[in-house]
């Protein structure tokens, strides 16, 4: 059975200074996860939170909050992750090609979901040992934009490695980040996409619930074909 749509909206939209109010205004809005964009001005050029942000924002939520990675020393990050809260822990594998088992095993024994993220130029194929992997990943993260800014073109030329996930791995999350919108959508859910990041299109739509609701139903409306 084909995995359960989860719409994600980035936080990286929001207005940071209301931050658990844009939390809450997304979660009324339709929200399954909350997108929280870490960046250390390292991985990729721009700064973003940290687990101090996170810890704050847990005092005021209780939502999935799916933490993506964007650092180059991700392994420092799981205890004060867990700590302050975060719900899922999604790591670049360029930043852990040859570290990732001990990585996968640590942030699954703290309490946490584990995912791995690709940017555009890494092959799909470099992901099947962590699918297969015991612990294994709990999701696949396939990036439509190259990482650290919110606000580019997706780029549908990274569909394949998304059919080749959901036609080898029937039932794993795969989520896609980076331009999506209701334009972009159903390229993104027809090719087997199910947990959809959201920043521009929904922080920016004049009735998010609507954006939200149409982003769930491309992908509800293609599972039931695939
Ligand atoms: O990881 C990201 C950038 O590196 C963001 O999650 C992503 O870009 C979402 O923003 P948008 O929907 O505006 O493209
Ligand atoms: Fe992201």
């Amino acid at each position: 059975m084909a995995p359960a749509a989860k719409i994600a909206p980035s936080m990286l939209s929001c207005d940071f200074a209301c931050l658990a109010s844009e939390a809450e205004r997304m979660e009324k809005a339709g929200a399954d996860w909350l997108h929280m964009d870490v960046m250390d001005g390292h991985f990729v050029p721009n700064l973003t939170i940290g687990a101090p942000v996170i810890e704050s924002l847990r005092k005021h939520s209780s939502a999935f909050l799916d933490c993506h990675m964007m650092v180059s020393n991700p392994a420092d990050y799981v205890a004060p992750f867990k700590k302050a809260g975060a719900s899922q822990f999604c790591f670049h594998l360029e930043t852990a090609r040859d570290t990732w088992p001990e990585l996968l095993r640590t942030v699954k024994d703290a309490g946490m979901r584990v995912a791995v993220a690709i940017k555009p130029g890494t092959p799909v194929e470099d992901v099947f040992p962590l699918v297969e992997h015991d612990p294994p990943v709990d999701m696949v993260l396939v990036m439509t934009v190259e990482p650290g800014f919110g606000g580019q073109k997706f780029m549908p030329e990274m569909m394949p490695k998304v059919e080749v996930l959901r036609k080898k791995y029937p039932e794993l999350d795969i989520e896609v980040d980076g331009g999506l919108g209701p334009s972009t959508i159903d390229t993104a859910s027809c090719a087997g996409a199910n947990c959809i990041v959201a920043g521009s299109s929904v922080f920016g739509s004049s009735d998010p619930p609507a954006t939200i609701a149409a982003l769930r139903k491309s992908v509800v409306g293609a599972a039931n074909k695939i």
